[in-house]
């Protein structure tokens, strides 16, 4: 009875055509299909298939279901067994389907088929930038260093004289070989003094040339970087929901590193190349139009291709940069939320997502290799042409004495000198159009407009007494438009009062926060303060009244007093931080640390309720005329109720910063001294009193606090 020997492989195995078992490699997947990832509607590559599949008959290697294994790899006895010639039948059958898809798939990978298609449907990659020219991307460029131009001048001027003086050494060489060889000492002299001459020139302003250009790119890597930070960071806070960190911080680093080379390396070489190879070919035209005009013909071929293949690479760089920010935004996603992922044992599939972009990179990368490669072909056959054509015609322009050995060899010279200009004026086009491709995206993100909130300037009040009052308010958010999430809403923080907002989770009280700081303007109805809209007050300045803290502050990664001192405008002394720090009940902690407030602050140092102390300091230590403070939900209730009591506890005794407080509770225990609650349920505010007043109208309130009483009991 045949042995079955299957085994899950991700490499094909290779048995002795001796064995006189059957041996069955267990492989589920059809053979030369790409898995789900890969790039979709591409003609996939046979032979690129995660998991290579061994096709061989004379083998007897075929696919089986069932496996038990020794040592990974399984052996059955054969629970059918099948006579070979039905074996020899299967693996014909196997072998005729592989052939036909190569078959298929062979047409699809010549010039223009479809296997070269890069469309962006095909990645599934949103891209969102519109097309940048190349001439709008200089234009661009340009402007970011035309402050320091005198680089960019110093650069052209040396590069001009390297590319002339390097232009000429081929002329003197041959020359003073062949003056030498006619035993003119004279001739000889001069032109091996010009050689050296040549030879210096270049090298010092190569040496200029590379410096300079190497500085200009410098600076257009910073400027472009700074540009983009801050044009992200003056962006409305809706454009945030729905970019990506990922993706944007991909933005800063890969794509402008890309645009990087720019000018320092592809223009540089352009100009270069293309400067000796019009100098080569006007000296080729003088030394024998007709081998001149053969050789520009050669190298306008040799455009064309370069010309198609630069659009090429433009296409395939801006998609490998959405690929690349994709990939990126994977990665930072899991690795902020690396304790879920542990917590979920979803180690493999972060893998998996991950991976699957990778492949999509890989995929890209594969046909950009191969479009290389058809490149070099094109560029080898068309070099070895003109170095046919030359020895050809010119050996029988020698043979009918039209012209010299020495022309001859000058010809060959320089024209080796025109097409290899082409050639690398072509490479180095292909790579500025791979940048300009990686450019599209950060281009687009510079151009966008700053938020309004920083351009035009509104009102700054004298004096704040701190008086708010929601007007039939309305709003939802701009990536939601559909979902209306607080309507007409209407009340009043009187100045000096303490406001709570409740309500059950998603009701709208955060939103309202995000309306008074201004992240969101109301889609309807307005805000006043001291009756005045808050829309025409000077945002700086509003927010410089404001003291906040979110439900779970988070906290930056420098000391703890300079955390606490964080956006506070005016002069701060440490007694003053120590203040603050007592005010929100975080001084004893901070004293325990073992640098006191010079402790840098760590993710892992502070417990969750720590770090809210640490906001509430900060909040308070800008001497708000109107704190809000956002309680926290889920585990830092306990704490952070004390924390909230705390700070409202000394809001009432501290007669002399008087504020208006607006305080959004979770545990309805934390406000009950409030003056006054108003109560929202589904974007609406429902209620609207004082504790007792809304116990005694047995509403929504009343409900609530019953509820968690209940729960405590
Ligand atoms: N940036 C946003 N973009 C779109 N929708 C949002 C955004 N922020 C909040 N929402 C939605 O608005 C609604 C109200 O959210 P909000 O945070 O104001 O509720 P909440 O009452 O403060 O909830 P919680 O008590 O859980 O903090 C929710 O349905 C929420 O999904």
């Amino acid at each position: 009875m045949p042995l079955l020997l299957s085994a899950t492989l991700s490499q094909p195995l290779f048995f002795p055509s001796s064995t006189s078992h059957h041996i069955i490699i267990n492989k589920p997947q059809p053979p030369l299909i790409r898995p789900s990832h890969s790039l979709n509607n591409l003609v996939p590559f046979p032979f690129s298939s995660p998991t290579p599949t061994l096709y061989a008959p004379s083998l007897r290697i075929l696919f089986a279901p069932k496996s038990a294994s020794i040592n990974g790899v399984s052996i059955h006895n054969n629970p059918e067994p099948s006579s070979s010639t039905q074996l020899n039948a299967t693996a014909a059958a196997q072998f005729l389907h592989t052939l036909r898809k190569w078959i298929q798939f062979l047409p699809s990978i010549l010039p223009g088929g479809k296997w070269w298609d890069l469309s962006d449907d095909d990645v599934q990659v949103q891209v969102l930038a519109q097309p940048v020219t190349v001439w709008r991307a200089l234009h661009k460029m340009w402007h970011l260093v035309s402050r320091d131009r005198w680089v960019i001048f110093a650069a052209f001027t040396a590069l001009i004289f390297a590319a002339v003086s390097e232009i000429s050494i081929p002329h003197f060489m041959t020359a003073s070989i062949f003056s030498a060889q006619k035993a003119d000492v004279t001739v000889f002299h001069r032109n091996v003094r010009l050689l050296v001459l040549m030879c210096a020139i270049s090298g010092i302003c190569s040496g200029i040339r590379g410096c300079c250009f190497g500085i200009a790119n410098m600076m257009l890597v910073k400027r472009m970087r700074e540009t983009l930070y801050s044009s992200l960071l003056l962006q409305d806070i809706s454009f945030f929901d729905t970019e990506t960190v990922g993706d944007l911080t991909s933005r800063l680093g890969a794509d402008c590193q890309q645009v990087s080379r720019v000018i320092g390396n592809d223009i540089n070489l352009i100009l270069r190349n293309f400067l000796q190879g019009t100098g080569s070919l006007i000296y080729l035209l003088t030394l024998s139009w007709p081998l001149g005009l053969s050789t520009l013909l050669i190298c306008s071929i040799l455009a064309a291709v370069m010309l198609r293949y630069g659009k090429y690479q433009k296409k395939s760089a801006r998609l490998v940069q959405e690929v690349t920010a994709s990939a990126n935004e994977v990665a930072q996603e899991t690795l902020s939320l690396i304790r879920t992922v542990r917590v979920y044992g979803t180690e493999e599939e972060e893998v998996g997502r991950y991976k699957s972009w990778l492949e999509k990179l890989a995929d890209i990368s594969l046909r950009q290799s191969a479009a290389y490669g058809f490149w070099n072909f094109s560029f080898n056959t068309l070099y070895h042409s003109t170095q046919v054509i030359a020895v050809l015609f010119g050996g029988i322009s020698i043979l009918a004495g039209h012209i010299t050995a020495e022309k001859l060899t000058k010809f060959i010279l320089y024209s080796e000198w025109l097409i290899f200009s082409t050639w690398w004026v072509g490479d180095n086009i292909s790579n500025l159009m791979q940048s300009v491709g990686a450019s599209e995206k950060v281009f687009h993100l510079m151009d966008l407009a700053s938020s309004s909130q920083f351009i035009t300037r509104g009102v700054k009040l004298q004096s704040l007494t701190g008086q708010i009052e929601f007007l039939n308010v309305s709003f939802h958010y701009p990536s939601r438009p559909t979902v209306s999430v607080v309507q007409l809403v209407n009340f009043v923080v009187h100045p000096s009062e303490v406001v709570a907002i409740v309500g059950l989770s998603g009701s709208g009280k955060s939103t309202l926060v995000n309306l008074l700081l201004r992240l969101y303007e109301p889609t309807n109805g307005q805000i006043l303060i001291d009756g005045i809209p808050l829309k025409n007050l000077d945002v700086e300045w509003w927010r410089e009244k404001i003291g906040y803290v979110g439900q779970e502050p988070k906290l930056f990664r420098m000391d703890i007093s300079s955390n606490i001192r964080y956006g506070c405008t005016r002069e701060v002394k440490q007694e003053d931080v120590e203040w603050a720090a007592k005010q929100a009940y975080a001084h004893d902690f901070i004293s325990a640390l073992p640098n006191g407030y010079e402790t840098l602050v760590d993710d892992d140092l502070l417990s969750g309720g720590q770090k809210q102390r640490i906001a509430i300091a900060r909040a308070i230590l800008r001497d708000p005329k109107i704190l809000i403070l956002d309680e926290a939900t889920s585990a830092l209730d306990a704490e952070s109720e004390h924390n909230v009591k705390g700070v409202l506890r000394s809001v009432r005794s501290d007669s002399r910063s008087r504020r208006s407080v607006i305080v959004i509770a979770h545990r309805l225990s934390t406000i009950q001294a409030a003056d006054r609650i108003v109560v929202m349920d589904g974007g609406h505010v429902v209620e609207n009193g004082s504790h007792r007043e809304l116990l005694l109208k047995d509403g929504l309130y009343a409900r609530l606090t019953r509820k968690q009483a209940d729960a405590v009991a």
